[in-house]
């Protein structure tokens, strides 16, 4: 039996925390006021000693692979005698249901921001490439959403193509967590970013009956990992705050009102069910053995902190 992460450096927080402090002064990024209060309205959750001693190293280190990246993309072109393109660098973010993703990716978006400008930086979710919830219904699928058979994968590798290919203009279309499905007729645009972050679960897996993989368009691929067991209790925490929200809102058109009408002990339940039937077995079949994959593993502990990076080796 192989070791599992033996083709990764394992670096301990302290450690991977003191990185900055080798950069060279000019090149250090300084987390501004600005950035610190834009991730506060964000997510006011986030620890702003991760921000510093773990995601302000993992900025400088993006920067050394993009920089790497535009010149290997000129020299390819020059040995080439072909006119330099405008491909995006993209970065890949992988894990469980609930680990954290959406909120790495939207941290990581923010602090590039404050480094490469604003319009620089463009963000997206796989999600928004599950087929509806009516379809999947239709389809018999609805207990395997988030399997690999509940995605439009021919409509992401056209996406991933499109994008690596410099598209002046390029949308995606858009998955909201309110009403637990993809939102009709809405998309985000994008306008030839220079960094191209996009997260979901099946971002390091195989597509079946295509000859690529999504992640074969990643210049740098991170995986969100924790242990199972606190993943769920994220994924019940964050089911908790989705209710609360929606009796707020009073819409009894919500996804979520059935449950909001029935004791929270019974609602609870059912999202445990939920987690056991369909996010754990999707975890452990198809998520979890994607995570060798990844070039760089951000592990994490309870409240979300992260207490070791690992960086592959090869
Ligand atoms: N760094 C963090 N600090 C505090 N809470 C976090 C952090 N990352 C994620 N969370 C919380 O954990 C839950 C799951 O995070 P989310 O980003 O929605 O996960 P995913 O995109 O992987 O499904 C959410 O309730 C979110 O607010
Ligand atoms: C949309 C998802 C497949 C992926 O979610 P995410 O990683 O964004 O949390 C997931 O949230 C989901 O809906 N799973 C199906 C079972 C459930 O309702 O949790």
């Amino acid at each position: 039996m192989v070791e599992m992460a033996f083709n990764y450096e394992v670096i301990g927080r302290a450690i991977w925390g003191d990185l900055t402090k080798k950069v060279a002064h000019d090149q250090l990024t300084t987390i501004n006021q600005e950035t610190l209060a834009h991730i506060k309205a964000f997510n006011d959750q986030i620890s702003m000693d991760d921000v510093m001693t773990i995601y302000q190293p993992l900025v400088q280190y993006i920067r050394l692979r993009y920089q790497q990246y535009e010149r290997a993309l000129v020299e390819r072109q020059n040995f080439l005698g072909e006119p330099v393109l405008k491909r995006p660098f993209v970065i890949g973010v992988a894990g469980s249901v609930a680990v954290g993703k959406s909120t790495t990716a939207r941290l990581l978006q923010l602090m590039l921001q404050a480094e490469f400008g604003e319009k620089s930086i463009a963000l997206t979710t796989t999600d928004g490439f599950l087929l509806p919830n009516a379809t999947l219904k239709a389809r018999h699928l609805f207990e395997r959403k988030g399997f690999p058979e509940s995605y439009d994968m021919e409509a992401l590798l056209t996406f991933m193509t499109k994008l690596k290919e410099g598209a002046e203009e390029l949308r995606s279309p858009r998955y909201s967590h309110e009403i637990s499905d993809v939102l009709p007729n809405t998309y985000d645009t994008f306008k030839e970013p220079k960094i191209f972050i996009i997260e979901g679960i099946n971002t390091l897996q195989a597509t079946p009956n295509a000859p690529v993989y999504v992640s074969d368009f990643f210049d740098l691929s991170i995986y969100v990992d924790a242990a199972t067991k606190l993943i769920e209790e994220w994924y019940i925490t964050r089911f908790k705050a989705l209710l609360a929200r929606t009796a707020q809102s009073g819409d009894a058109t919500n996804f979520f009102w059935p449950w909001t009408q029935m004791p929270l002990s019974q609602a609870v339940e059912i999202a445990h069910n939920v987690w056991q039937d369909i996010n754990l077995p999707n975890l452990e079949q198809y998520i979890l053995p994607t995570r060798e994959r990844a070039d760089l593993v951000l592990h994490k502990v309870s409240g979300h902190q992260i207490d070791q990076v690992w960086l592959r080796k090869y």
